[in-house]
């Protein structure tokens, strides 16, 4: 039996959001697979609880809630600013609260924040406890926030889009030349909005004790070394943080892959190998109706087999889909990519869905929607060339339609298992899940800073 003064007791917590929550907990499982001696209390809203309080997770991880002192996940979308502001400035006095009744059951050896999360900061600074920035983002968008005064010094903020979109901004550490265009949205249109919270988030990092990345090392050397060279403390990027221990246990399948009557698993069983296009735009919608429509309309007519995980949109899928296509409301997805019949994923690019991506070795069609989505779909389709864009034309210069031809073509093109170009896509793919897998293997970079990152907060144990 080990002492309780023997136990690194760390304290989790995410933004509320699913692309926040879910890398959140992979780490924490992730830690929890290296040693015993650990005991996790993963800290979310009430009303998050009832999202995650079945999945499976390890003994050593337990849940702990402050009230709902935000909007509701269901209607966060509706105004993001106010639920960002309410992020900010409602949740750190009952976190603050239940830290100090935790510590009275155990103290705390280290907070782990999501770095959207400030106020932790200031709170572990209150408590003496150190705390690690979870940066759930590419570590370029981090460098591109970090340095954004560079960006004004370089009269790129603020900046006429349509007019300027096509210069270059070559002057962010670490980060590959890139077009004005593709820089994250937060820097124009309603985008900023919310600029300036998120660059108060930015600038708190320095103040905490470690930066975590999600990212893999390999992926962005070049950024995440230039954050080494600058920060006075650990710099580790511990990913893909992406559910990958999870998938040698069948029973962890956090949602049923039976629905309506269809296991989703099985129907890909029946697919041939790589034929078919899985379909995600993620959680927070806000493509227009009439857009919705045309892709729906262009996937169907594609005449390529397609997984669509759909929420709000099922009603669009109005003749049915035959036996081309099936439609959930969720899926298990890095089992869904990593299945063989996967050949292609269209995909928003949030950061955990290029990851998974990534580690699945699938290529992509590209169709950003907001935020560090744009700069992702960059990475993907001019830096790793894993994927295609759906849209061609620059967000900012208005919504322009892509219609269902265009979209059935490129399509059909995209999933054509005959094309050299096609792959060479493919093959370049495969190669970074297996960059994926030897950073994760012992021994890997992965491996190795998840260790180093163990040793460095234990070592507070022994003082
Ligand atoms: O049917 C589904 C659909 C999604 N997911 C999971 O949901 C998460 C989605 O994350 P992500 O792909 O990052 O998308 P968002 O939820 O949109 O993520 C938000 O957070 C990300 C990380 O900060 C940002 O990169 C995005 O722009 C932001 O919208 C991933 O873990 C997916 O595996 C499932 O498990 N099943």
């Amino acid at each position: 039996m080990e002492s309780s003064s023997s136990i690194c007791h760390v304290v989790a917590v995410p933004y509320p959001g699913r692309g926040h929550v879910n890398p959140m907990m992979n780490l924490c499982k992730l830690l929890c697979s290296k040693t015993l001696s650990i005991l996790i209390t993963f800290v979310v809203t009430e009303e998050w609880l009832g999202f995650i309080a079945s999945d499976k997770k390890p003994l050593n991880i337990r849940f702990r809630t402050v009230p709902n002192v935000i909007p509701s996940e269901l209607v966060r979308a509706n105004d993001f600013p106010a639920f960002i502001a309410a992020v900010l400035t409602k949740m750190e006095a009952p976190f603050e609260e239940l830290l100090a009744r935790l510590e009275v059951e155990l103290p705390v050896t280290a907070i782990i924040a999501d770095t959207y999360l400030p106020w932790t900061i200031q709170v572990g600074q209150r408590r003496n406890i150190p705390v690690a920035s979870l940066w759930t983002m590419s570590a370029s968008v981090l460098s591109i926030f970090h340095h954004f005064n560079l960006l004004v010094e370089n009269h790129h903020y603020p900046a006429d889009l349509p007019e300027q979109g096509n210069e270059l901004v070559d002057y962010i550490p670490g980060l590959a030349p890139t077009r004005l265009a593709d820089l994250p949205t937060i820097f124009y249109g309603n985008g900023r909005l919310v600029l300036n919270r998120a660059l108060d988030c930015v600038s708190s990092m320095p103040k905490a004790q470690y930066l975590l990345f999600t990212s893999v090392y390999e992926l962005e050397s070049r950024v995440i070394d230039s954050f080494n060279e600058k920060l006075p403390f650990p710099v580790y990027a511990i990913g893909p943080s992406v559910p990958y221990l999870d998938l040698k246990d069948h029973s962890a399948t956090t949602t049923s892959t039976s629905l309506n009557g269809h296991d989703y698993l099985q129907w890909l069983d029946l697919q041939p190998k790589g034929s078919v296009l899985y379909v995600s735009m993620g959680s927070f919608l806000s493509i227009s109706a009439a857009q919705m429509d045309e892709i729906v309309a262009g996937v169907q007519d594609s005449g390529v087999r397609y997984l669509w995980v759909s929420r709000g949109e099922s009603s669009r899928f109005k003749d049915g889909c035959g036996d081309q296509g099936l439609v959930i409301p969720w899926c298990d997805q890095l089992r869904v990519l990593c299945h063989s019949s996967v050949g292609g994923f269209w995909t928003h690019c949030g950061w955990n869905s290029t990851l998974e991506a990534a580690y699945a070795g699938v290529p992509m069609l590209t169709f950003p929607i907001f935020w560090d989505q744009i700069p992702n779909s960059k990475q993907i389709v001019e830096g790793w060339k894993i994927g295609w864009r759906v849209k061609k034309n620059m967000v900012g210069e208005g919504e322009q339609l892509v219609t269902r031809e265009e979209i059935a073509e490129l399509v059909r093109k995209f999933m054509d298992l005959e094309s050299n170009e096609q792959t060479e896509m493919r093959n370049r793919a495969a190669k970074l899940g297996e960059i994926c897998q030897i950073a994760i293997a012992k021994g890997g970079s992965s491996d190795i800073s998840v260790d180093a990152f163990i040793k460095d907060i234990s070592e507070r144990l022994a003082r």
